[in-house]
């Protein structure tokens, strides 16, 4: 995983990548973009990618502030050349080339906010970036975490399909936090140790649209039904946990940083040909009656390779995903309506 990999490039300089160790020189190629690199999540993002040795050049993208931020990463001795871009004219700079595009761009929440209620600014943010992605980077795998998920997943979408450029295997809405999050509640509650733990996360990254499979998780713990809904609770609400702690400046930035780094080491390690790397992604999916979906997915050389089923689920979770399916029908609808008007 990203940890160490990130150790052994700081002791050694190698990256391995589909069982062969690389001298960070001679690792493929890979250029990965991130826009609204001065952001809350932008910052420790850039930084996590500056340390990640599968990449080779960094482009920090942001309205305003990358100078800055791109100057400081670029002193850290780490294989990637760091180069900042400010403001919409120097987008295409940034984009050009890019195997990797990661969006953090966009307003965060208040407390007694939605997700949903960033769309009015955030949509129009995404369509934006993503008409400039069509343009100098189609081919990136496009790793979207900007708010909210369930719609502007779908917007990408649309304006990939206007412009010529879709393709649903380098589409990926980020729910990794998700997962990360569900693995340290359930490590707490099952007191084993949290980096054995595995729990799969599908549906959507709202409210009760995220489902914790926690029936499915590993290492097994026998925890009663009242604790198992109030960590399916727990994972649900782990944003406006961290909303709510922040008191008005903002939502998650730290722990998104690490989450989006650990996706986006698997986009990298699947483009670079590495076997069975699988982590969850809200992608477009044909497991449920909807168009997008969070479910497992192995991802390759060409972004997603599958979308894997979901397993037996308890009845619990039989009943959270039947109660999600209207809420993230709707978003979806809301995100495919917007990016036609
Ligand atoms: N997918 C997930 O699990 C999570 C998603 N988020 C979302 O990530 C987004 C960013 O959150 P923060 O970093 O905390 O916000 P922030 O306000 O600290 O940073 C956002 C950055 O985006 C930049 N920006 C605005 N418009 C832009 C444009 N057109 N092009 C490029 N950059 C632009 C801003 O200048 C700013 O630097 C929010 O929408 C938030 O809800 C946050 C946590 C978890
Ligand atoms: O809750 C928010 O607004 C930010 C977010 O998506 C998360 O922390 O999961």
């Amino acid at each position: 995983m990203l940890r160490s990999t990130i150790q052994a490039s700081l002791r050694q300089g190698r990256a391995q990548v589909n069982g062969r160790s690389f001298s960070s020189g001679s690792a493929p190629h890979r250029k990965v973009a991130v826009l609204g690199a001065a952001g809350g999540i932008g910052q420790p993002l850039s930084l996590l990618m500056k340390l990640n040795p599968l990449v080779s050049q960094l482009s920090l993208y942001d309205i305003a502030g990358t100078p800055g931020v791109a100057a400081d990463v670029s002193h850290i001795n780490t294989r990637s050349e760091v180069t900042g871009y400010v403001g919409e004219d120097q987008l295409g700079k940034a984009l050009e080339g890019c195997d990797i595009v990661i969006i953090p761009a966009g307003v965060p929440r208040k407390p007694g906010m939605t997700r949903d209620d960033l769309f009015n600014i955030n949509a129009g943010i995404v369509k934006g970036l993503c008409t400039a992605i069509a343009k100098y980077c189609p081919n990136a795998l496009v790793n979207m975490i900007s708010n909210p998920v369930n719609s502007t997943v779908p917007i990408a979408s649309e304006v990939f399909k206007k412009a010529g450029t879709y393709d649903e295997k380098r589409l990926f809405g980020v729910t990794t936090l998700d997962v990360v999050r569900a693995k340290t509640f359930y490590a707490g509650k099952a007191n084993v140790n949290v980096s054995e733990v595995n729990v799969p996360v599908v549906g959507g990254h709202a409210g009760i649209t995220i489902l914790p499979l926690f029936s499915q998780a590993t290492p097994t713990a026998n925890l009663s039904d009242e604790v198992l809904t109030a960590l399916t609770k727990r994972t649900q609400d782990g944003g406006t946990e961290v909303v709510e702690a922040k008191a008005g400046k903002g939502s998650a930035t730290l722990s998104m940083a690490y989450a989006g780094a650990l996706f986006a080491d698997a986009c990298l390690k699947g483009l670079n040909g590495v076997p069975d790397v699988v982590e969850c992604s809200f992608v477009q999916s044909s497991i449920t009656e909807l168009p997008f979906f969070a479910s497992k997915v192995r991802l390759g050389k060409n972004g997603v390779e599958e979308v894997l089923g979901l397993g037996a689920l308890s009845d619990y979770e039989k009943q959270g995903l039947e109660a999600l399916l209207p809420e993230l029908k709707s978003s979806i609808e809301k995100g495919i309506k917007f990016a036609n008007q």
